[in-house]
């Protein structure tokens, strides 16, 4: 559960982020509870007039921006996006990050490869000197026990993600997760090099090379991060 510190910090870098779209822009939306504060403040400023295209990245994200007027557009019926706000789960020194924690990362990686611009908000909790929070992997349900005990043998301690009554985990595109406990995590091209090519694994969580703004909310105010 967020402190309520950190539930300020969510509601403030959503806040910020809406400055950095502008008049015609097609807007990636990501997911997760800083987002729902970004998609807040974005339906105020489309209220007021901001003529923008959003693209979801979730059922939720769509569901909530659909309620507050948000134009939207799936991903496949936009020509372009050019820049796509989202959260993340953590971000280490080198701004690479882990995203997945709500299950989302499938579709909010898809979106983030095909946008100009990638930027992520975050409150000061999530920046990491190394990982230590779970890589979620999308699997395809059949055979995803199997693919457990796999991911087991390379001692990537995986769990596949159940909810409060036992149930697995569904995804937007009905696949479950697999959370691998790897504290820390000391290299996660490494680690990708090793999920990419794996039978069953639909996407995993790790964002590497991919993010161009960040911005950290803390105490004091945002700080800006340009990273690429
Ligand atoms: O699957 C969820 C997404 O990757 C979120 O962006 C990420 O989990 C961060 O969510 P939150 O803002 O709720 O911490």
């Amino acid at each position: 559960m967020d402190s309520e510190a950190i539930k300020q910090q969510k509601a403030q870098v959503g806040q910020e982020a809406v400055q950095y779209i502008e008049d015609g822009m097609v807007v990636g939306i990501g997911s997760g509870s800083t987002m729902w504060y970004m998609v807040e403040a974005l339906g105020k400023r489309v209220h007021e007039g901001l003529n923008i295209v959003g693209v979801p990245t979730s059922k939720a994200t769509r569901k909530h921006a659909n309620e507050l007027g948000i134009p939207l557009k799936t991903v496949d019926e936009v020509d372009r996006i050019d820049l796509t706000i989202d959260g993340a789960d953590q971000i280490d020194e080198h701004y690479q990050g882990i995203k997945g924690g709500g299950a989302s990362h499938l579709m909010e990686k898809i979106v983030a490869t095909n946008s100009t611009k990638n930027m992520w908000i975050v409150d000061e909790s999530k920046m990491v000197t190394a990982f230590n929070y779970p890589v979620p992997v999308e699997v395809i349900p059949y055979g995803s026990t199997q693919l457990e005990r796999r991911l087991d043998r390379l001692d990537l301690q995986p769990k596949l993600r159940k909810n409060a009554a036992g149930e697995f985990v569904t995804t937007d595109s009905n696949n479950y997760i697999i959370d691998l406990y790897l504290d820390p995590l000391d290299d996660p091209k490494e680690l990708a090099h090793i999920l990419d090519p794996l039978v069953g694994v639909v996407e995993h969580g790790l964002f590497l090379d991919m993010v161009n703004t960040i911005i950290v909310q803390h105490a004091t105010g945002p700080e800006v991060i340009n990273v690429r």
